[in-house]
């Protein structure tokens, strides 16, 4: 069995004016690390809160480590770690009192499960006595994760765990994510971060409420299928409008400091070149290149638009 399935849940609000998820189906196994990537609004909150049981769905089924999340959710709130993007620590409180609260509320005390902390925790213990409103972002972070570990869960949900923390400590949380995988435990961790997919073992990729695609990180760029070029030339916004505009164009986006381009197949890259010549362009770069986890999230948005 896997540690999490997942069978076409659906969520709205507002009367199902808002419909933040679609039907959305998949399984997550025992010690994989599980990515739920895309944008802000696109539902991956909403599908973290019924999974650890804080909102029901409309309709569709679920389980965590076996457990139902309707007729089994007090269960599941013992065997699941949750770490909320926003607002899961009480500023007033000292690190060791927020850590002391969550690990009592689960009936159980830091001392029994340090282990599985420490190597997270010893970061931040030199500053246990200050109140968690004064620590920087990277150490909020960390106690965050410390409190939804402190009861040893089997399964970890992190709601965009490094959106807004610095890039430095945004690799040491993947760090730690990985060596809380070693330990067997089951990661869902959603992130707006393209970059991110690549430290997942697997991702589903969210648009707009639905899973657009579901594979590791490798198959689902191999799976591009079609040849991409980073294009530049002296004057980048007018080469994205003219490319744009070209009838055998199938999609140009900018990324870092060249464009992104697809087509229908017909021009070669000097049939490119040339018509970006003849439009005034100089020092036109055309380069073929491998598509990355953003590329395809593209695509697959296009097509299922
Ligand atoms: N309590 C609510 N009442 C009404 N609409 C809601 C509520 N919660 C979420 N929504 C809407 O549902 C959709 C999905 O939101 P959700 O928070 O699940 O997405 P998300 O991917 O986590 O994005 P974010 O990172 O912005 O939270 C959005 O359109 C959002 O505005």
């Amino acid at each position: 069995m896997a540690a999490v399935e997942v069978h076409d849940i659906v969520k709205s609000y507002r009367k199902g004016a808002v419909q933040a998820l679609h039907g959305v189906s998949f399984e997550a196994g025992h010690g994989e690390i599980f990515g739920i990537i895309g944008p802000d609004g696109a539902g991956k909150t909403s599908l973290f809160r019924i999974l650890t049981t804080l909102i029901l769905p409309d309709s569709g089924t679920a389980s965590v480590d076996g457990l139902d999340i309707v007729r089994d959710y007090k269960a599941i709130r013992n065997c699941v770690g949750y770490m909320p993007g926003r607002f899961s620590l009480y500023q007033d409180m000292t690190v060791e009192e927020n850590l002391t609260f969550f690990a009592t509320v689960f009936g159980t005390t830091i001392r029994e499960n340090y282990h599985l902390i420490k190597d997270i925790y010893s970061q931040i213990e030199p500053f246990k006595d200050r109140k968690a409103g004064a620590l920087s972002g990277g150490m909020k972070q960390k106690l965050a994760l410390s409190c939804a570990l402190i009861h040893k869960p089997s399964v970890l949900f992190l709601d965009e765990p490094t959106t807004g923390v610095d890039p430095v400590s945004r690799k040491e949380l993947w760090e730690m994510l990985r060596q809380l995988k070693q330990q067997g435990i089951t990661i869902l961790v959603s992130t707006p971060y393209m970059d991110e997919a690549s430290l997942c073992d697997r991702i589903a990729l969210i648009l707009d409420g639905r899973f657009i695609g579901i594979d590791t990180p490798q198959h689902i760029a191999d799976n591009f299928g079609e040849p991409l070029w980073a294009v530049g030339s002296d004057n980048m916004s007018k080469l994205l409008r003219d490319l744009r505009a070209n009838p055998h164009v199938t999609s140009a986006f900018t990324f870092g400091a060249r464009h992104h381009v697809t087509t229908d197949g017909k021009p070669t890259e000097q049939e490119l070149r040339d018509y970006l010549s003849g439009l005034g362009h100089h020092d036109v770069e055309i380069e073929t290149i491998r598509a990355g986890i953003e590329d395809c999230y593209m695509k697959l948005a296009r097509e299922h638009r």
